[in-house]
Formats: C-alpha cells, sequence, structure tokens
C-alpha cells in the first residue's frame, strides 16, 4: 500500500480482513503515517525504501493524491515488478491516471484504474476504517486491452470493502465525478469565502452559522492538497460546469429580481423532488445513513437517558446530533446506526421507554 492515509488505511484494513493471511507492506512519505499504521494494526510492516515494498508485490495500490499518482507511476515502471502483478490506484480522477499507466504496456504487469466513490473529508490513517467503502460503489477503468481475468482478481483483493464494482471509461469517469463530487467541492469552500469575507464587517456571522452552513460546508474541510490535485486533473470538465453554473446563478437572479413567487417556489419544489429521490440505503452521491429521529423534552439529562438505553442494549450510535433544541419546545435527537438492524433495535427499544421515533425526518 503506497499512501496510508484515510483511502489506504481502509483498503488495507479491508483486504486484511477478507486476507488475513497476506502480507501486507506499507510504504508513505510521513513515517509518522508509517508508525501509525503499524501499531494500529492496518499494515503488517512498513518499508522506508519503496523498492522493498515492491518488487516481491502480487498487488500494489497507490492511495495518494491524483498528481502524485502520476509521479509515482514514472517511478514504478524503472523497476522489475513482480510477473503478473496488479496495479491499482484510487485517485478522485482516471483519464491522466489511466493515460500515465500506458507506461506499464508490454511489462507483464496489469494497471487497473480505480476509485472507491465514498470517503470524509478526514485525511489519516487514524480515520481509516474497514467498512467505509460498504454499499459504496467502486469504480474500476478497465482498458480495452485489460485482461478481465485481472479485474476479477482485483475486485476479489478488494472483496473486504463490500463496495459495489462499476466500470467505466476515464473519460466518463472524470465527467461524472466532476459533476457529483468535485464541483460541489468548490461550491463548499466558494460559500466559506464568501462567509469569511462577509465576517470581515460582521464578527457575529460566523456565531450564527447553524445546521445549513455547516451541513453545506462540511467538505471545506476536507484536504486541500487532494482538492488542488483533483482541480488541476479534471481542468476541462470543472471549467465547463462552472460556466453552466455562472447560467444557473444568472436564473436565480432573475427570479429573485423579478420577485417571481410561483417561480421560486417551483424551483425550491423540483430541487426537493429531485434530491428526496436520491438513493438514500447506498454510499455514493449520498452517504448511506441508518439514521433515528428521536422528540426529546428539552430538560438536562435526557441525551444520557436515550444513549443509556442503547448501551444497555449494546447498540453503537455512529453519530448524534441534536436538530433543533429551543426552550419549551421539543427538540430532536438524530441518532445515526452502522446498519438497518441496529436502526430497527433502537427504535424498538426507545420506543418501549416511551420515546416518539421515526425513521425519515
Ligand atoms: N478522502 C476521500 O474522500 C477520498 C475518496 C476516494 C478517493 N480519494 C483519493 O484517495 C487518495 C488518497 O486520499 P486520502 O483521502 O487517503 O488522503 P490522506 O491525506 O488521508 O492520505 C494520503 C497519504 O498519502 C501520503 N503521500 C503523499 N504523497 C506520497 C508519495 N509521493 N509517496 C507516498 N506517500 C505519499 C501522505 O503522506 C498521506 O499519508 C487521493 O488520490 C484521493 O483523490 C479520496
Ligand atoms: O464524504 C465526503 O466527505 C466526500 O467528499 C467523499 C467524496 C465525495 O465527493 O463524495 C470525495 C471525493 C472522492 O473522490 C469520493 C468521495
Amino acid at each position: 500500500m503506497i499512501g496510508l492515509g484515510l483511502i489506504g488505511g481502509s483498503i488495507a484494513l479491508a483486504i486484511k480482513k477478507e486476507h488475513p493471511t497476506c502480507l501486507l507492506l506499507g510504504y508513505d512519505i510521513q513515517e509518522d503515517q508509517l508508525k501509525m499504521a503499524k501499531s494500529l494494526g492496518v499494515i503488517d510492516e512498513f518499508v522506508t525504501n519503496i523498492e522493498e515494498g515492491i518488487v516481491d508485490a502480487d498487488l500494489i495500490i497507490l492511495a495518494i493524491p491524483v498528481t502524485k499518482t502520476e509521479e509515482m507511476i514514472d517511478k514504478l515502471v524503472t523497476y522489475k515488478l513482480k510477473p503478473s502483478c496488479i496495479v491499482t490506484d484510487v485517485g478522485s480522477t482516471k483519464e491522466k491516471i489511466v493515460e500515465k499507466a500506458k507506461a506499464f504496456e508490454g511489462k507483464d504487469v496489469t494497471f487497473i484504474g480505480g476509485h472507491p466513490m465514498a470517503g470524509s473529508h478526514k485525511t489519516g490513517v487514524e480515520a481509516a476504517k474497514a467498512h467505509l467503502f460498504e454499499n459504496a460503489f467502486y469504480i474500476l477503468t478497465p482498458t480495452e486491452d485489460t485482461n478481465m481475468t485481472k479485474v476479477i482478481q482485483l475486485q476479489n483483493w478488494l472483496k473486504g470493502t463490500k463496495a459495489k464494482f462499476i466500470e467505466l471509461s476515464p473519460k466518463q469517469h472524470d465527467e461524472l465525478a466532476g459533476i457529483i463530487s468535485h464541483f460541489p467541492h468548490i461550491i463548499a469552500a466558494s460559500l466559506v469565502h464568501q462567509v469569511a469575507k462577509i465576517e470581515k464587517e460582521q464578527p457575529l456571522l460566523s456565531n450564527l452559522a447553524a445546521g445549513g452552513f455547516r451541513d453545506i460546508t462540511r467538505i471545506a474541510s476536507a484536504s486541500p492538497v487532494m482538492w488542488r490535485d483533483i482541480l488541476i486533473h479534471n481542468k476541462e470538465t470543472l471549467l465547463e460546469l462552472l460556466s453552466r453554473w455562472q447560467v444557473e446563478m444568472d436564473r436565480v437572479k432573475n427570479l429573485i429580481e423579478a420577485a417571481d413567487d410561483s417561480s421560486i417556489y417551483e424551483y425550491f419544489d423540483t430541487a426537493k423532488m429531485f434530491r428526496d429521490g436520491l438513493p438514500v440505503k447506498q454510499k455514493g452521491a449520498i452517504p448511506s445513513f441508518y439514521d433515528l429521529y428521536v422528540d426529546v423534552p428539552d430538560h438536562p439529562g435526557v441525551i444520557s437517558d436515550v444513549t443509556g438505553i442503547l448501551a444497555r442494549e449494546d447498540i453503537s450510535i455512529t453519530n448524534i446530533r441534536i436538530l433543533e433544541t429551543r426552550e419549551d419546545i421539543m427538540g430532536v435527537l438524530r441518532l445515526s446506526f452502522r446498519s438497518d438492524p441496529d436502526r430497527d433495535r433502537a427504535l424498538a427499544c426507545l420506543t418501549d421507554h416511551l420515546y416518539e421515533c421515526y425513521i425519515s425526518s
């Protein structure tokens, strides 16, 4: 595993789960990440000399920023790798990487581009989780010349991710990922910039940032290194999307200027219908959350009562959020669980304790 951050670490854990006897070696430019990965049991051993880690490998996974992946491919082609070795990557862009990997042609090495479509704004191996990609789409970009047996072998190595594999061309991948993933990160960062600028005149502003602003800008906390590289790689798609966005914003501006109430209503209503219709039980565009909403009276101790009930039943909560608390009115707790059965058990036992619970908000 080259690169032991969030994604490299999560894939390493998933591989080890399904293939416990394999020897998993890690390499990273940050020695503290390597030491941490070893102490967390994410890898078996680490190497500080890349050659030591790759020459006998059956599978090499590149889990580093996308421009670094290109540089690493340049380096890997200079080594004599094990015959029949598979090299794959997890980068968020594919065209430039797959193009670069043509350098492996004629070397008895198979390169298959990959991109697990799930993740987080967190970085580093401490945030790695074996189940990060469960139910997520995992895009592979084999070319017409790729041996299908190798694609199946790679899927078998990655079986522990419990992801759903799909194949796309690198071009199609970059267009789709540009729309659904890369562009939203630009919007999130630009919203934060807008608030940061205005805050200079209105110091109270960020204290008022409530659920809406926080929800839409969570991903602005993602790694600047990773996103710098993605924007550089997917330049054409993103420039095209920015032009379309400017047209979209002009449309909204016209609606507001005209104070056209039915068109404004329609604007939000059609967006709501599309958003509500997105698949929720799978990762990918919308991550999978097994959420339960619980009405709670706003008085001290209520949260520990709810969590205590679940703890006694041995039900783990993956996230907890208070959606609304104002004096004298009911607040809502949003509890997230790892699976549907956990949520069902939570619903049953909280209802037994007379809490009002429901599954959608
Ligand atoms: N974070 C996500 O949500 C997500 C999801 C899917 C795919 N990806 C892709 O996965 C890749 C890794 O992202 P991440 O989220 O794990 O980032 P991360 O910052 O958590 O980890 C990246 C790791 O790569 C190491 N690294 C950087 N350059 C290196 C080099 N030349 N040689 C060896 N190690 C090097 C860093 O030290 C770091 O430990 C990126 O290509 C990203 O586009 C990210
Ligand atoms: O959930 C998040 O924080 C993510 O941004 C994950 C996300 C995405 O845009 O959905 C980010 C980049 C990846 O290449 C794949 C997944």
